[in-house]
This record gives C-alpha cells, structure tokens and sequence, in this order.
C-alpha cells in the first residue's frame, strides 16, 4: 500500500509543535511541499488527511457524501454548544432537519430580511462620526448579531430587556477560543489524550455562558411555541415546521437549530465584512472604484434588495474578499470506512481536511494569488472557473443553507457603508488573523472611519 506524504511526525506530539499558532500556512506550506494529499497528525488520535485537488475534493463532499460522516461528534466544545443542529448532525436525523429547516430559507422569505439588515445598519452608521476610532470587527459583530436576532427571532437586541446580550458574544467568543486551543495548545492535546475526563481549561465559563445562552434561547422558543401566528422570523417556520408523518420538532431539537443558526449566522458574516474593510483600507484604487458604482447606482439612497445586481463591483469585493480570508478556512469530514483516494487509504475514523485558505489561494486559478484584486471576478471568469477551486459556503448536500442570507446581508451591509464611509488602518494596531473554527482577526481591526460626506 503507498505511504500517504506528510512531514515528520514526531512521537505523541506528532505535528502539533510545527502548526504553531498559524495552522492555515501550515496547512498551506504542506500542501505546496507535499501535493494534493498530505498526511499529519495534530493530536494523539487526530490523523489528518488533507486534500487539495478539487476532484478530490468534489468526491468526498459530493459524489462519495456518504461516506464520509462530519466527526463532531468527538468534539466536545462543538457538541455542548451546537447540540444536534443542522451543522453538526449526522446520516438521518441531519437529513430530516435540513428537510425541516430549508423552507425557512426560501428565497422569498430570505428576501423580506433585507429591510432590517438595511435598518439595523443604517442605524449603526448613526452612532459613527468623522474621525471616530472603532474596532470594525467589533463593531461587524454586533450589527449581525443585532441582525441574526431580529431574523431568527424577531427580537430587538437594542431593547432593555437585552441589554445583558454581551453575555451573547461573551458566549462565542469562549467557543471560538476553545477552538484555537484546540489546534496550537500542546497542554490541552495532553489533556485530551488521558484516559480520563477532566476538565479543560476554561470550560467551566464556556459551560456558564452557554447555560444562559439556552435559558434565553428556550424561554423564547417556549414564548413563542403558544403563538399560533407567523411573525415573519426563522423562527415561526421551524415551529410551524411538519415532518411527512405530522411530527414537530421538540423543544431540544428547536433549541439546537436555533442556537446553530444564531451561530453560524452571524460570526462568519461578521468576518467577511471585518476583512472586507481591512482589505479596502490597504486598496486605495479599489474602494474609490467601489465608492464610485455606489455614488452612480444608489445616488445617496440607502440601497435596497433590488439594487444589488445592479452592484456587480460590490459584489465582486465580497468575493475577492473572502476568497483571500475564507470565513470558514478549513472543512473537515470523518471516513466511515476505509476509503481509497488517488490510490492511498484513507483509514475509517480518520480527518480528511479540505482547506479553502489553500485552494482560494492556488496560483494556477487565481492569478497573483495573494493579491488583493476584485476586478477579477468577471462573470466570464466567475463561470470559467473550475467547480471546487472557490467554495467560501462549502458543497454538496451539506453546503451552507445560509449562503444567499449571507451573500444578501454582506452586499446590503458594505453597500449601506462604503456609500457613507472610508476606514484607515490604525498603525500602531497589527492585524493577525486567528484561524479558529472560523478565520477571524485576533484583537480585532482598529480603524479610524472617514466620512465621505465631509471629503
Ligand atoms: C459569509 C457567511 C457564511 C459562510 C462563509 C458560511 C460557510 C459555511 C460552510 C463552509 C458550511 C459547510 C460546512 C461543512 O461542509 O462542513 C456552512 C454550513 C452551514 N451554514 Fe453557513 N456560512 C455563512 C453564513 C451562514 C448563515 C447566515 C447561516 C444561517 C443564518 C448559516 C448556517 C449554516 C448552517 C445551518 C450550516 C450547516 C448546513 C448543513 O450541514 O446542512 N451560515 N456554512
């Protein structure tokens, strides 16, 4: 049987000390050295296969999806929080709630989402002043946490009763450091690997910030399972969602789904809108030709759900964007049986990793790789595109049931900003990017917020 190419593992360890803080070049300078399946070990029992040819890649999350399970489940952070909603669920059960959920993401329904997402960030830009220095990152969180709130639930985080919602994003960010732990931290690879549970740093606050997060989930699901009304939310559909045999969904199994979109739904949008400005303020030439097809399209209007494809340069920054920084930066999928790839084996249990950090970055489909260039995506060069090469939102069955919300949101929100505003970068701050579950800048992105009204 050929011998899968990776670097040294070195006993116990394997190549956990060589990732390093920066798992997504790691990743990267593998698969440059190594070709399209590199074999490496992060943990005791954590094998990584990753895959970087896109009819590979196209075989796991599509023509083989069965196969291949998700493997949350050995994930005890992903697992406490997200429960058994639709990103982590399995085999039956998954397909039954994604069958449930999807008319929640109708395109109509999505569509009527586009005033509020418009609203809650014009309603941010009022709070901004020329000159004002901001965390943008902190700044994308809460008006997408602001709008996943008003969508999902169709509850106003800006009311007093919400007022504790920090403990939200205090919640997340737990999750989402646990995550970085997970790649980089030797101590915690140690702790995993004893026969015994005990628990892992910093898991008693995640613990607490996730109760609360499920008291304010279920007293909401339990408030609103006595309505007999639509409200226009995700959430009236999931409750009013019947399965072929009349069944609901239970309390738990709402909780779950709820808690994964209210997740899923507005961290990653935040990302791509953070390095989206951190991109724009290094463009000169790029944000004044985005300013300009704003200034002509919209004329000072705040843009609506019908203007966006009359945006093709707005839309082409989005995916530049997060062709560069990948909101979700690696996909990973568990064998449940041995499975043969370009004539290796690929053991049952194993993690077959496919990153889009590596393929949106591939010389041979994205000319000067790392450049920053929105121009490229013209719609000739959008279609030539080979499948595979570019998928930001995943592929397959299990692509993201999020993806024309995000798209929506991400164009509405940098739509109804740049319009109004420029950013420069902070000198003094740098930018890291922090490759957690998500890719996200670490310390956040300091900025100063020019007013093109007073330019
Ligand atoms: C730019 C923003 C977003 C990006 C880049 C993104 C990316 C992804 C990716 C890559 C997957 C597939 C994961 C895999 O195959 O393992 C996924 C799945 C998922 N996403 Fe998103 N997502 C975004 C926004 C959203 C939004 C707005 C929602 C909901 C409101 C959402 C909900 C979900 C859910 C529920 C799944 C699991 C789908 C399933 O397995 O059936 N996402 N997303």
């Amino acid at each position: 049987m050929k011998k899968v190419p990776g670097p040294r593992q070195i006993p116990f360890v394997g190549n956990l000390l060589a990732v390093g803080s920066k798992p997504h070049e790691f990743f990267r300078t593998c698969a440059e050295k190594y070709g399209p399946i590199v074999r490496m070990r992060l943990e005791q029992h954590r094998e990584i296969y990753l895959l970087s040819r896109p009819e590979d890649i196209k075989y796991v999350l599509t023509n083989s999806q069965r196969l291949f399970a998700k493997g949350y489940h050995r994930d005890r952070i992903l697992s406490m929080v997200l429960g058994n909603g639709l990103l982590t669920s399995e085999a039956d059960f998954w397909l039954r709630q994604r069958r449930l959920v999807q008319p929640a993401f109708h395109k109509h329904r999505i569509e009527s989402y586009a005033d509020t997402m418009t609203a809650y960030t014009g309603r941010l830009l009022e709070e901004w002043r020329d000159d004002q220095e901001l965390d943008i990152h902190k700044e994308m969180m809460r008006v997408t946490m602001e709008i996943v709130a008003k969508t999902l639930f169709d509850i106003d985080l800006k009311e007093p009763r919400y007022q504790g919602s920090d403990q939200v994003g205090d919640a997340l960010d737990q999750v989402l450091r646990g995550y970085v732990e997970q790649f980089t931290s030797v101590a915690r690879m140690l702790l995993e690997s004893l026969p015994i549970a005990i628990p892992l740093p910093g898991s008693k606050r995640l613990k607490d910030s996730v109760d609360r997060l499920d008291r304010l989930i279920y007293d909401i699901i339990e408030e609103r399972s006595g309505e007999d009304r639509d409200r226009g939310d995700l959430l009236s559909m999931l409750i009013a969602a019947q399965d072929d045999d009349g069944s609901r969904m239970t309390p738990k199994q709402l909780r779950d789904e709820v808690m994964t979109l209210f997740l899923a739904g507005h961290e990653t949008t935040a990302n791509v809108m953070s390095w989206t400005f951190y991109l724009l303020a290094q463009h000169e030439d790029a944000a004044r030709r985005l300013a300009a097809e704003l200034d002509e399209k919209l004329q000072g209007r705040v843009p609506a759900l019908s203007d966006l494809a009359n945006l093709p340069y707005t839309r082409a920054v989005i995916n530049e964007s997060m062709r560069l920084y990948p909101p979700a930066w690696f996909i990973s999928r568990e064998p449940i049986e041995d499975v043969w790839i370009d004539g290796y084996c690929l053991p049952a249990g194993c993690e077959v990793a496919m990153s889009q950090w590596i393929m949106h970055r591939d010389a041979a489909h994205f000319p000067q790789p790392d450049r920053f260039l929105p121009e490229r995506w013209s719609p000739e060069y959008e279609k030539s595109l080979p499948a595979y090469v570019y998928f930001p939102f995943g592929a397959g069955p299990r692509v993201c049931i999020g993806n024309s919300f995000a798209m929506m949101e991400a164009s509405l929100i940098l739509a109804s900003i740049a319009q109004r505003f420029e950013f420069e970068l902070d000198p003094e701050h740098a930018v890291i990017p922090e490759p957690s579950i998500t890719l996200r800048p670490k310390n956040g992105i300091r900025v100063k917020a020019k007013s093109r009204r007073s330019s």
